[in-house]
């Protein structure tokens, strides 16, 4: 046996810690299960493949004919079907171990579809031990080869979002308090000495895992103490290991009512989850712990110095629920258009958390417009609006964020020839918040649209050829297809032109705009190639960057462009403007200070009840009781409501629905200022 320290505060373990790649936030790794049906039909179906990048990320992917999807996510990385239990252990769970020996914290999540393999590898039987055991049987070992230290372990189900105790069983559930320290209590949970093996497998494998039928939450917290004799300190670190209840589509259960509920409350758990590992790989300076008892548990565990690993369990053939596991997954652990989103934020991140886990983000390839739009309804009215609009952008047209993101373009070299799309809400909503001048655009178009206000014209350039280069092999293909058309920028000129409009010189239109002056002698031919398209679109985008904060303003550059599409125009309140033409005869547009107040105004008023809107849909008890006019009664009316529904508040007639009159909305719509 070593000396104590030289194992635990000395060389071994400090060398062992510093071979050890660096982590970040939550490491989100995938585990395709092995296949294991007998059913001989599920072989024709399509597998889920996986291509590993040098650089150390993994994509998986997956395609669907009969209901053409074909769908790429990239994770961190991803352990295939052959791969073992004690490979992952080795490269996933012994670094976080030497950092728990240190007195770090720790967790591991097994998250998955319901048969995708979590209990067997996060907790596994006792003939053949998961991750969690396969830890308490290497600290065991860490620590009596070091001679100092002891473990104990806890156990606990969530359920319901009630936490309970299963080593030592009681009618109270655990309770989760913050010490002064504002560290995590876990009042009423017991704790178990561990001396050996035998002893663990008494404990966990009698209790811990004995009832697989109880759909509910499982953890293992392994406290370990051990003593630094060099400095004669104490450290305490602890890991948790927790086997999450499955995720499963709750329109397809066909069950009684209370399976449904049941499923309904586990899905929302798992979303809250993934809501905070996202905003810890987003480095967003919001964590939203206090959504649930589960996430308030985890605080400890995942926190910006702890490490923790989520390990997604896949099924090996493609289902609805692996489909939706991965992308989850993929999304929580991509925070590249996060960061740019980070650069220019204003607003409190907290009313938008709904949205980082959104199912169609962090996604590559395609996916047909009807199972976007069923991902659409199940995850929110505001995502369901712009992703709507504008059906056939979602087939992605060389027009993405990747044409401007090197950490985007990487997806590419594993789909060579297929077309990405990298969706990411963030900034989607942003724009959508604080100007809606996009509306119905994709949340590409908005990418490119907070590109073009952060950049330069020079750089918007740059881009805007890269767009062009990166869209001339899609453009053949798509140009055939009559639904171009719906790329097009809306919400830029009024059905009837406002009355203040003037003709327009043409001579005096600078370069960019000449192009489309050129275009514009083809009104009412048939649909234009791709790159003028985008072309217009850059225009109007860098015009948009010049403007003040407003919002359904027309364009002046509509005027010239071609087959714009008017549907989505809001026409009952046209804003006047004053086209005129500067000295220079650069193009410019001036407001009288009245209408830039009356747009102002408007654009404030449109962005305080999306706030108002995101608040009521994701404002815990408290939070909602600090509003005007929602008391106790409205507020568990509102958690009840959101239990069924992600985000139930869509518009203003939702808030009133609430049996508030209009006076107590507007009211209400003020007080949220005072309460984000
Ligand atoms: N790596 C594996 N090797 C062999 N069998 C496996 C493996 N992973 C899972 N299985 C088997 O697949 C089945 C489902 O696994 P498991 O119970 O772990 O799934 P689960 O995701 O925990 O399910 P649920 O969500 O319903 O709790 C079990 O019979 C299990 O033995």
């Amino acid at each position: 046996m070593g000396s104590p320290s030289a194992t635990i505060t000395g060389d071994s373990v400090e060398q062992r810690s510093q071979r050890l790649p660096h982590r970040r936030g939550v490491r989100v790794v995938g585990k395709i299960r092995p296949f294991i049906d007998k059913d001989p039909s599920l072989l024709n179906r399509s597998q889920v493949s996986v291509v590993k990048a040098d650089g150390g990320h993994a994509v998986i992917s997956f395609t669907d004919h009969s209901a053409s999807r074909n769908e790429s996510y990239k994770l961190d990385w991803c352990y295939e079907q052959d791969e073992r239990l004690d490979q992952i252990f080795s490269k996933e769970i012994k670094p976080l171990l030497y950092g728990v020996l240190r007195g770090s914290n720790a967790c591991v999540l097994g998250y998955g579809a319901r048969r995708s393999g979590k209990t067997h590898t996060i907790q596994g039987s006792e003939e053949n031990p998961g991750l969690a055991p396969m830890a308490v049987f290497e600290l065991l070992a860490l620590i009596e080869e070091s001679g100092g230290g002891s473990v104990s372990i806890s156990c606990y189900e969530v359920n319901q979002d009630h936490i309970y105790d299963v080593l030592e069983p009681k009618e109270q559930e655990v309770l989760v308090l913050e010490d002064a320290g504002r560290r995590i209590q876990l009042k009423g949970l017991s704790r178990v000495p561990v001396k050996s093996v035998s002893d663990f497998k008494r404990a966990y494998f009698n209790r811990c895992n004995s009832d697989a039928q109880l759909r509910s939450h499982k953890g293992l917290i392994i406290y370990v103490a051990t003593v630094d004799k060099e400095t004669n300190t104490n450290h305490l670190g602890k890991i948790n290991f927790i086997d999450l209840a499955g995720y499963e589509d709750v329109k397809r259960i066909i069950d009684p009512k209370p399976h449904l509920s049941e499923s309904a409350k586990i899905n929302k758990s798992l979303f809250q989850l993934l809501n905070v590992v996202y905003a810890l790989n987003a480095n967003e300076t919001y964590v939203p712990y206090r959504e649930s008892k589960l996430t308030r548990l985890m605080q400890d565990f995942m926190c910006k110095s702890s490490s923790a690993v989520l390990l997604t369990c896949l099924n090996p053939v493609l289902c609805q629920d692996t489909g939706h596991v991965v992308s989850m997954a993929s999304r929580s652990c991509q925070v590249v258009n996060q960061y740019r989103y980070d650069s220019s934020r204003k607003h409190k991140s907290s009313l938008w958390q709904g949205l980082p886990c959104s199912p169609s983000a962090g996604r590559t390839g395609s996916i047909n417009s009807s199972t976007k739009k069923n991902e659409n309804i199940r995850f929110g009215s505001m995502e369901k609006k712009l992703n709507n609009a504008t059906p056939m952008t979602k087939k992605g047209i060389g027009f993405t964020p990747a044409a401007y993101g090197s950490s985007a373009r990487k997806v590419r070299q594993f789909q060579p020839g297929s077309v990405e799309k990298d969706t990411k809400d963030m900034p989607l909503r942003k724009l959508f918040d604080g100007s809606s001048h996009i509306t119905g655009s994709t949340q590409d178009e908005v990418l490119i649209a907070s590109e073009a206000v952060e950049h330069s014209s020079q750089e918007e350039a740059e881009c805007t050829s890269q767009v062009l280069e990166h869209s001339s092999s899609d453009e053949a293909a798509l140009t055939s297809s009559n639904t171009i058309k719906d790329l097009e920028i809306v919400d830029v000129v009024p059905a009837t032109e406002p009355s203040g409009i003037q003709t327009i010189n043409e001579t005096a239109i600078s370069d960019p705009l000449d192009d489309l002056k050129k275009d514009n002698s083809n009104i009412g031919e048939s649909s234009p190639p791709l790159s003028e398209r985008i072309r217009e679109i850059s225009n109007s985008l860098r015009l948009l960057s010049c403007q003040p904060l407003a919002v359904n303003t027309p364009q002046p550059d509509a005027l010239f462009t071609k087959g714009v599409n008017v549907d989505h125009m809001d026409s009952k309140t046209p804003v006047p403007f004053n086209l005129n033409l500067d000295e220079n005869s650069a193009f410019g547009y001036t407001f009288t200070p009245q209408d830039r107040l009356r747009t102002r105004s408007t654009g404030l008023k449109k962005s305080l009840v999306h706030e108002c809107l995101a608040f009521l849909n994701s404002a815990n008890k408290e939070e909602l009781k600090s509003l005007k006019g929602i008391g106790e009664k409205r507020a568990s009316h509102i958690i009840q409501l959101r239990e069924s529904e992600t985000e139930p508040f869509k518009d203003v007639d939702d808030i009133k629905a609430l049996g508030l009159s209009s006076r107590q909305v507007e009211d209400m719509i003020s007080s949220v200022l005072g309460a984000i």
